[in-house]
């Protein structure tokens, strides 16, 4: 086991950090013979279900820390608008939805493919997202990519992301493709919210405006949406959050498509900002905090499943979530590539050795769950934990090259990823910027500790000053076990009076923000 954890490291660009400590929990909790050799998947989901997911970044929050998707930029036109979009701003550093630095036709963006598959055995998925609506213009490009992509690479998952205007007239053809995963973008399921967020859709020849706009376009996206999950298709929902339009909206979404069959539902932050010339960028409204989002998506556990590890990536992204490589593989530098040879060979191993690295982890993580209950009890308020990652599920970057931390939520029900905070990166030429570390401690602010594979003296003073504990003893181990681990420990220090509760600090935001609106 022990092997193939360092090849799984080396796969994943982690080459230079050291080997897991003797007490790696794969190693501790053995190999059961039921799970040896594969993935069985959580114990609540449909194993058939699982077999779809288990490699999807985006479907699978476990899949994620392991497996790279690509967008490819093939469909440029859209048939609506949208009161957060402009398309035509263009900015190679910019990471957001809807952004691309080149536009490609079928043929480029299978030769694009083919030349990041040859690079990047954790390709598992090809998306279109854009950057305008990938069945819009009689889904064109879309179908016409993915035609020729089956042929060429049948194992790369395909993936569409829409607005779901176009989408009962096109379902057949997905089914038909074998586009197992759908996104359809529903941020209201009432008109009278819907007529603030879109000023104009195009449909059967005619532009249509307020809230007829909104009635129509409500109706087919709910139309395709049950013609899909009928097929058997994966839907996941994206919903951005507009805070005093359609934040306190989204639990009826969340209602209204998980009665329709919705596998996720994806509540994303509205990115809004002046320079991106959209309607809410100009008039000044503003996008949730990260804090805010994660109240609202908390009042929506309990309905259709959450996906709250989006990085609202690019239309032309590339690499694993957190990262985008996109300009390793410019339409030049794919040109200078020569003749591109991809046999998926590479993408099978690394596929199995992911598998073995598995086996044996859900079984890990629930053991871990049983004995903070056997110590702590059932009914300890869960806290917050920052976690330095680069991928793998382990605690493996060092505290000042993180570019983001992922929030787990930990406690006696298990340790559960929440969320993701993007920072500046606080230590560039060896040197840590004070006015970047105050960033970071604000963006992390409501977590009682920071795990790191390492962390300098000063940045770890900050820390503790602002209330979070800056932990490396669990460099290069598992999130999930670590955290829990910690928690034990944590929950025994509360008792004793040593440190000061964090659980109360997000019940007041909490009360803050969606108890407020809904009353
Ligand atoms: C660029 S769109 C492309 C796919 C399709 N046209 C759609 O809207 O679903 C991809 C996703 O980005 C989201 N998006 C676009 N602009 C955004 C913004 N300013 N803030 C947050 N999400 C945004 C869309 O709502 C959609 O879920
Ligand atoms: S549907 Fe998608 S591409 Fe079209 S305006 Fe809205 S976000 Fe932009
Ligand atoms: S935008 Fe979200 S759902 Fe789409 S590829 Fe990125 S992480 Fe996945």
């Amino acid at each position: 086991m022990m092997g193939n954890v360092i090849a799984l490291d080396s796969i994943l660009g982690l080459g230079e950090l050291k080997a897991p400590a003797e007490s790696t929990p794969v190693e501790a909790s053995g190999c059961t013979t039921s799970s040896c050799g594969s993935s069985d998947g959580p114990a609540d989901m449909d194993p058939a279900v699982w077999e779809k997911v288990k490699n999807h970044p985006c479907y699978s929050e476990e899949a994620h820390h392991y497996f790279a998707r690509m967008h490819v930029a093939v469909a440029p036109a859209c048939n609506i608008q949208c009161n957060y979009c402009n398309r035509k701003y263009d900015c190679s550093n910019e990471s957001r939805p809807g952004v691309v630095s080149e536009k490609l036709t079928p043929d480029q963006a299978i030769r694009k493919i083919l030349a990041v598959a040859q690079e990047i055995p954790q390709l598992s998925v090809i998306g279109i997202a854009g950057p305008g609506d990938s069945l819009a213009a009689g889904a064109k490009n879309t179908f016409a990519t993915f035609e020729h992509l089956q042929k060429k690479a049948p194992d790369l998952k395909l993936c569409l992301s829409t607005n779901g205007l176009a989408l009962p007239e096109t379902v057949e053809r997905i089914a038909q493709y074998n586009i197992d995963h759908v996104t359809i973008t529903i941020n209201m399921v009432d008109p009278e919210v819907g007529q603030h967020i879109y000023p104009w859709i195009f449909y059967k020849h005619k532009r249509w405006t307020g809230l007829d706009a909104a009635k129509i376009l409500h109706e087919q996206q709910m139309l395709g949406l049950e013609m899909l999950t009928a097929r058997g298709i994966l839907v996941k929902v994206n919903s951005v959050m507009i805070p005093g339009i359609n934040d306190a909206h989204l639990l009826d979404v969340n209602k209204a498509v998980k009665s329709r069959g919705a596998f996720l539902h994806n509540i994303m932050p509205l990115i809004s900002d002046p320079a991106h010339g959209t309607h809410f960028g100009l008039t000044g409204q503003r996008g949730p905090s990260a804090q805010e989002l994660k109240v609202v998506q908390d009042a929506c556990e309990g309905g259709a499943k959450l996906m709250r590890h989006c990085r609202q990536c690019r239309a032309d992204a590339v690499g694993l979530l957190g990262e985008d490589r996109g300009e390793e593989f410019t339409a030049d530098k794919v040109e200078a590539m020569g003749e591109i040879h991809d046999d998926g060979d590479a993408r099978r191993t690394y596929r199995e050795h992911v598998e073995s690295e598995r086996a044996g982890r859900h079984a890990s993580k629930e053991a871990a769950k049983a004995e903070v209950q056997e110590t702590v009890g059932t009914q300890a308020d869960p806290i917050l934990i920052a976690v330095a990652t680069k991928g793998g599920e382990r605690i493996n970057e060092h505290f000042g090259h993180a570019k983001e931390f992922q929030i787990y939520e930990v406690g006696p029900k298990g340790a559960k990823f929440v969320g993701h905070r993007r920072v500046d990166q606080y230590c560039e030429g060896g040197t840590g910027d004070g006015e970047t570390l105050d960033t970071v401690l604000s963006a992390i602010n409501d977590c009682a500790a920071v795990f790191v594979a390492k962390i300098g003296g000063c940045p770890s003073k900050s820390l503790e000053a602002a209330g979070i504990e800056p932990v490396d003893r669990f460099a290069f181990e598992y999130i999930e076990e670590s955290a829990l681990s910690y928690f034990k420990d944590y929950a025994e220090r509360l008792g004793r009076g040593a440190v000061r509760s964090r659980a109360g600090q997000d019940a007041v935001i909490r009360t803050g923000a969606l108890t407020a609106r809904r009353a």
